[in-house]
């Protein structure tokens, strides 16, 4: 049976990630690395695109499943009418190889199982050959091979390796699946149960760095770990979430791989981590996109692969027929060579927070700044494909302008901070220009709110930022009309829409098809509620959306209120970095003081 996006657990090593079904499946795993071709693609098709299923043999949803403590190790019970049987299911991030650890445990009685891995490479198109090498199996094609280790005897058939057995109270069993270049042909070097203890060591000293200790333990901290896992330690690269192509509407075509590095996904995962006591991962981002840009920091990307490549051309992938029927599915993503003008505003805010955090300055920061500041004087006026990276045509996004302000703000904040007169004078200018532009053109007085873009009256939940980066004070009678209409206007069931996507023909983004609720958009009117001083609705939406995490406390890019389901990419950075922020702005006083008798929105753009 097909999984639903909420129905998956993630697993992973800081290098590469899988997603484990309450079936026990594994339906989703890129080996070695997130952006790797899959092995297991069950998630975009069906069980010929491969996949490693260990259940009882009666099958069916597991009993109960959570997290051990605040790891990424994955218990998983069945209770069946034979007995009982943990499987604990973790990766490694301390390990040489990557590989999937699957530990079996007998709770009570004895209960027969069954396990079958379809190796599938190439994303569900390639059969392995299969050989027995040393006693274990391994399946090759092309540069890959997987070796697995086994405690129980299994039969290989066609790149299908599967085994029967039953487990009794007490007992413990473990299979391993480790990946190696296929040139390099060497036995399994995992001893599972020195692993686990490794694992959950390694995540217990993660867990201890966390400086969080409000109200919200529980999901901030799986939102951490979540975070966490989607980071790429060898270069310090951020990813935006650990999939591709899981659809924005079921059966609909808004399928993306979003197994890159996006800068500003990845400045909205870092202002997380900065404000959790997180500043290593903040470092290693700011070292990754140093080399990233190397050699031309005025030529920086709106993203890159987590190895810091430019070139991230989209290809579709005829032959998987997509996640319920959702096609095409796609690896790779055009965006990468789009102009996204918010983007060096929101590289140079979270620099600018970095920098706070380390002393004395990294030598490469002063040359990234001065390249990101160039390309932004040299962009800012045009119009671009903004934060959501339309596919239609580009226009002057008010929160594009928005950000470019930020930009030239923060990088104001350095040279007034380093005593440097070097144009500081011009900037401050520019800054005072970028402003003036954005209230005159990017508020409709006809909509009362901050629009989409100069000139239009849609609205765009983006704008709810502005007070945020400091542009507008809260209590600006303009934000609080924006709130008010994006609110009334821009919710589906009380959950935010990041814009109306309008009628074919007319929609504004260049792509078929609707799409759901956006999770990072419903925390951001939660804090704008909050910071205009309505605290109690703020704390109302924030708990119904924490009441939309899966069992394991996930969230994904979307969420379609009408059927309760998750949409689009999972785990989402986005909206698990939305959590964190929310959280932490909750535990603060609202930051609106004169609510009670605000000017007008009249008097104020008078
Ligand atoms: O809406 C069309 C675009 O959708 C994707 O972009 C979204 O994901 C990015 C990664 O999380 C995020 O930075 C952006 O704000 C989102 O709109 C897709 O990646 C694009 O190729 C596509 O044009």
């Amino acid at each position: 049976m097909t999984q639903q996006i909420e129905d998956y657990a993630l697993i992973g090593d800081l290098r590469t990630a899988a997603l484990v079904g309450l079936d026990g499946s594994i339906d989703w795993l890129c080996l070695p690395r997130f952006d790797s071709r899959a092995v297991f693609a069950t998630l975009l098709g069906d069980a010929r695109n491969g996949r490693w299923t260990m259940a009882p043999h009666s099958g069916g949803r597991c009993t109960r499943r959570r997290y051990r403590g605040d790891s990424l190790i994955l218990d998983t019970e069945w209770i069946t009418s034979d007995g009982a049987v943990r499987v604990t299911d973790f990766m490694s991030p301390t390990s040489a190889r990557p590989h999937v650890v699957r530990s079996l445990e007998g709770l009570a009685g004895e209960v027969p199982m069954h396990t079958c891995i379809d190796l599938r490479m190439d994303y569900g198109k390639i059969v392995p050959s299969l050989d027995s090498v040393g006693g274990h199996l391994v399946a090759t094609a092309g540069p890959d091979s997987v070796r697995l280790r086994s405690d129980v005897a299994l039969t290989a058939t066609q790149g299908t390796v599967s085994g029967d057995f039953v487990i009794s109270a007490g007992q413990r069993l473990s299979f391993t699946l480790e990946h190696s270049p296929s040139s390099e042909l060497e036995l399994p070097t995992v001893d599972a149960a020195d692993d686990l203890a490794t694992t959950e060591r390694y995540w217990l000293e993660w867990m201890g760095r966390c400086t969080y200790s409000g109200p919200w333990a529980d999901p901030v901290k799986r939102s951490l770990i979540t975070l966490k896992a989607l980071t790429f330690a060898p270069t310090g690269g951020i990813l935006a979430a650990a999939t591709t192509s899981l659809p924005e509407q079921i059966g609909g075509s808004r399928n993306w791989d979003y197994r890159f590095c996006w800068l500003r996904d990845a400045a909205f995962t870092l202002r997380a981590f900065l404000a959790t006591g997180y500043v290593e991962e903040a470092l290693a981002w700011r070292d990754w996109l140093v080399r990233a840009v190397a050699g031309d920091p005025t030529g920086t990307q709106i993203m890159y692969a987590i190895d810091g490549t430019c070139h991230l051309p989209e290809l579709t992938l005829d032959w998987l027929p997509g996640h319920a029927g959702s096609t095409p599915v796609r690896i790779g993503n055009e965006a990468a060579t789009q102009r996204q003008n918010d983007v060096w505003g929101e590289v140079l805010d979270v620099l600018h927070a970095t920098r706070a955090a380390e002393d004395p300055p990294h030598p490469h920061d002063a040359d990234l700044e001065r390249g990101l500041v160039t390309q932004l004087e040299q962009n800012w006026a045009e119009p671009d494909n903004g934060i959501w990276e339309v596919r239609g045509p580009q226009r002057h996004f008010v929160h594009s302008k928005l950000m470019a302000w930020v930009g030239v703000d923060r990088a104001v904040r350095v040279l007034e901070n380093h005593h440097t007169r070097e144009s500081l004078d011009e900037l401050r200018d520019l800054r005072e220009a970028i402003h003036t532009e954005v209230c005159h053109r990017g508020f409709s007085q006809a909509r009362r709110a901050f629009t989409q873009s100069y000139g239009s009256v849609r609205l765009d939940a983006s704008v709810l930022l502005m007070p945020r980066y400091g542009f507008l004070p809260w209590a600006d009678p303009r934000m609080v009309a924006t709130v008010d209409a994006i609110q009334k206007d821009l919710t589906r069931d009380g959950l935010v829409l990041r814009y109306a996507v309008g009628t074919e023909g007319t929609n504004v983004d260049g792509v078929h098809g609707e799409e759901g609720a956006f999770l990072a958009c419903s925390f951001w009117l939660a804090d704008a509620l909050h910071g205009i001083g309505r605290t109690d609705e703020a704390a109302e939406l924030f708990d119904r959306l924490l009441s939309l995490r899966n069992d394991v406390g996930l969230l994904s890019e979307e969420y379609d209120p009408s059927t309760g389901r998750h949409l689009g990419n999972t785990p989402q950075a986005f909206s698990h970095a939305g959590l964190i922020t929310t959280a932490l702005h909750l535990a603060e006083p609202t930051a609106t003081t004169v609510q009670h008798h605000p000017p007008t929105w009249q008097e104020a753009v008078s």
